[in-house]
């Protein structure tokens, strides 16, 4: 069961995130001489990831990688690596080491095996992963129905090349290997009909019919949801 955070507000959701994923970036630090986040893409990370930017870190000893990205170039507006750049990786924040997914190959199946090589030389376990939902219960790019989603569930793999069923672009995702391969889950859940989402998550059931029950439906990995209405 996830340590909850309740927020009416969305804005006071993100800096509350920000300010508790800074807390274990800082600690990771201090025990370990480096931290490493992954983080996803889409439009909730925008807020967290602007007020995170603003933490007074080591920067230059934070690893900052994604969850997942969309096969389009960086400069790209679909890009996650473009959001990461323009949101966190500004003024002090600059300073982190980004390890990106999208690399020169022609399509994400093609490029799979030499992002697998940069995740397999990340310092593992993570210390954090931001996870997000979609409303059909996807998390990272592993979806329902998705055809590599079983995969993406069993492989020892860390990366895995999708093509979401319902969604533009190929797609390159951590694993849920590699998601469980941290010392913290974050997940952030805005709005009614996500919240509900995560509930019937929450109350058990295949992971195939809602991959965030992939996080939510394991204890060896904690887990904390910022929740806004
Ligand atoms: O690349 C992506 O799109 C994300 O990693 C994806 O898994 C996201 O977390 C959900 O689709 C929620 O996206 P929103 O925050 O935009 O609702």
């Amino acid at each position: 069961m996830p340590t909850e955070h309740l927020f009416i507000d969305a804005a006071l959701a993100a800096s509350d995130m920000a300010r508790r994923i800074a807390v274990v970036l800082g600690d990771a630090i201090e025990t370990r001489g480096v931290a490493t986040i992954a983080l996803s893409g889409g439009r909730s990370p925008r807020p967290v990831l602007e007020a995170l930017s603003q933490a007074e870190l080591d920067w230059e000893k934070v690893i900052v990688t994604l969850v997942d990205e969309r096969w389009v170039a960086p400069d790209h507006a679909d890009s996650n690596e473009r959001l990461i750049r323009e949101t966190l990786l500004q003024g002090k924040a600059a300073k982190a080491r980004f390890v990106g997914m999208k690399n020169d190959a022609a399509d994400a199946y093609a490029g799979q095996a030499e992002c697998e090589a940069a995740f397999s030389r990340l310092p593992w376990p993570l210390d954090i992963v931001l996870l997000g939902m979609g409303e059909d219960g996807h998390t990272a790019s592993l979806f329902p129905q998705g055809d590599e989603l079983a995969d993406g569930l069993s492989t020892s793999a860390l990366t895995l090349a999708a093509t979401p069923p319902a969604a533009p672009h190929q797609r390159m995702s951590m694993t849920a290997k590699a998601i469980l391969s941290s010392r913290h889950i974050f997940l952030q859940i805005g709005g009614p009909a996500k919240k509900s989402v995560y509930d019937r998550a929450l109350a058990g059931g295949p992971v195939e019919e809602l991959p965030i029950r992939l996080a939510l439906n394991q204890n060896a990995v904690s887990v904390e949801a910022w929740i806004s209405e």
